[in-house]
């Protein structure tokens, strides 16, 4: 299985399924039926938050699950699946691939990126682990730590990462000619035109989170439209 995943992945869609608490489809029925239009729609595998959510999405659709569990800690601004006991809630909800923050920030408890890795490795061998980086020099940490798959999730999340509007493709262009660890473009991808770009670019599989599955956020995109070509408010 941990083999022939990731080459399922190659060239392919993913959706990212989640929704906080303060979001109006908060709910692991309605995320579950997110993962089961994706799944119809072509996707090739999920991504979601909580393990709650990932039980569910499990049970309602066959695609493979990239978990993860945001929580936040006093002593730090990591946030995905931010220590051990997270990454063990995610696998043993049914999770194949663990998706974590692997940027430079101080995790909490004292933790290290090192260290969390190489005990995930030890305690679960078949599970794949995808790296959440904000920067060139975190993607290419992460791969010579050895992680599975790269993530631009957390670009223009962190301080000192590029802040845009757009998705960072440059810094999937310039992970992926590396030719190393499969890169996957993610953060910020409304369009089908940036979703190729990020496919010309480089880029192994690509994750659409809002632009699919935030309804509200979708909404806003098209008020806020309307309201600059009318000059209403
Ligand atoms: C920064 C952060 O916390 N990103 C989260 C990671 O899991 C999700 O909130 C995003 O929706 C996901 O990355 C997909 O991105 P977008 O929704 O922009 O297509």
């Amino acid at each position: 299985m941990k083999n022939s995943l990731i080459p399922s992945l190659y060239n392919q869609c993913i959706v990212s399924c989640q929704a906080l608490e303060d979001e109006p489809l908060y709910g692991s029925h309605i995320m579950a039926a997110m993962a089961q239009a994706a799944e119809r729609g072509g996707a090739a595998a999920i991504r979601a938050n909580t393990p709650v959510d990932i039980r569910a999405i499990k049970q309602a659709c066959s695609l493979p699950v990239i978990g993860l569990y945001k929580k936040d800690y006093p002593d730090s601004d990591v946030y995905i699946t931010p220590t051990f006991q997270e990454v063990k809630e995610v696998i043993e909800a049914g999770a194949e691939i663990v998706a974590m923050d692997a940027t430079r920030q101080q995790r909490p408890n004292g933790e290290t990126l090192e260290g969390l890795i190489s005990r995930i490795r030890e305690s679960f061998p078949e599970t794949l682990i995808l790296a959440d980086i904000s920067t060139y020099e975190e993607g290419v940490h992460a791969m010579d730590l050895g992680v599975d798959l790269v993530s631009t999730t957390l670009s223009g999340y962190t301080s000192y990462s590029l802040q845009q509007s757009e998705p960072d493709i440059e810094l999937v262009g310039r992970l992926a000619a590396l030719k190393r660890t499969p890169v996957i473009a993610e953060g910020r991808i409304w369009t089908v035109e940036q979703c190729q770009e990020c496919f010309r670019q480089g880029a192994y599989a690509v994750i659409i989170g809002s632009a699919i599955t935030r309804p509200m956020e979708i909404t806003k995109r098209f008020v806020r439209a309307v309201q600059e070509v009318t000059g209403t408010k």
